[in-house]
């Protein structure tokens, strides 16, 4: 039975990226998304804005929602410091296996734990399943319409502290409307807008950063 696009995009960085090496990964992701078949990888662009973002954050513990084929789960850690660690979620069989396999090949499985299931039962236990105190950093680029009721499954698990940062994607495109509002409304939250470019397109989007204010 012919392969999914995500099994090729796998295959592409198997055959063509450095083993071990997350950059070279991310660059190959970003080749076969941009010259063969688009996929929605948060990409180069709003990648950068991811970097800055989790580099100024720093965190000990991030949290990713929709791990897909594993792009901004490689970009993430491998930007982490030494002891921390990345917990990403997907709820599809295939994706899981796919960005498992992706993040074993870039060398950060020690960094990133993948947990298969989706975010709504994921989140209530992160704290006692997965020893989570509370969240430094969370990105968020899972369905769109699920931002906002799992930045409020956030607060309601205590997950959040003062300082702890979000950021999500495609706030333009395809867009979550109803997570700006949610945002910028909250006294609970500090926001800041960074447009940008969907990825490998040259169509607005924008990501929005909201730090919880406790
Ligand atoms: C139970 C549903 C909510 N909880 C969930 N829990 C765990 N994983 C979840 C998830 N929802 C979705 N996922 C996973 O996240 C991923 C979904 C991401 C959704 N993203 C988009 O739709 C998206 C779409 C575009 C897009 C842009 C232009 C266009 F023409 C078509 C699409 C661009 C993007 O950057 C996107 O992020 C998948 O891997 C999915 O299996
Ligand atoms: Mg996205």
């Amino acid at each position: 039975m012919n392969q999914s696009k995500e099994q090729r995009i796998l295959n592409f960085v198997l055959q063509n990226a450095v083993r071990g090496d997350p950059h070279s990964v991310v660059d190959t992701i970003d080749k076969y998304c941009s010259q063969k078949e688009w996929a929605m990888n948060v990409g180069d662009e709003k990648g950068k804005i991811l970097d800055k973002t989790v580099q100024e954050a720093n965190p000990s513990v991030a949290l990713e929602l929709g791990t897909y084929c594993g792009y901004s789960a490689v970009r993430i850690s491998r930007l982490l410091k030494a002891g921390a660690r990345l917990l990403t979620v997907e709820f599809n069989p295939e994706f899981a296996a796919i960005a498992k396999q992706m993040i074993e090949f870039a060398g950060v499985q020690d960094k990133v734990k993948l947990l298969e299931g989706p975010s709504e039962e994921i989140i209530p236990q992160l704290k006692k399943k997965y020893e989570v105190d509370t969240l430094d950093f969370v990105f968020l680029d899972h369905w769109k319409e699920r931002y906002t009721p799992d930045t409020i499954l956030l607060q309601e698990c205590n997950l959040l502290r003062k300082g702890s940062v979000l950021l999500a994607d495609n706030i333009i495109f395809p867009g979550a409307p109803d997570f700006v509002n949610y945002v910028r409304k909250s006294p609970h939250f500090q926001c800041t807008n960074y447009p940008s470019h969907l990825e490998y397109m040259q169509v607005e989007d924008a990501m929005e950063k909201a730090v919880f204010l406790g």
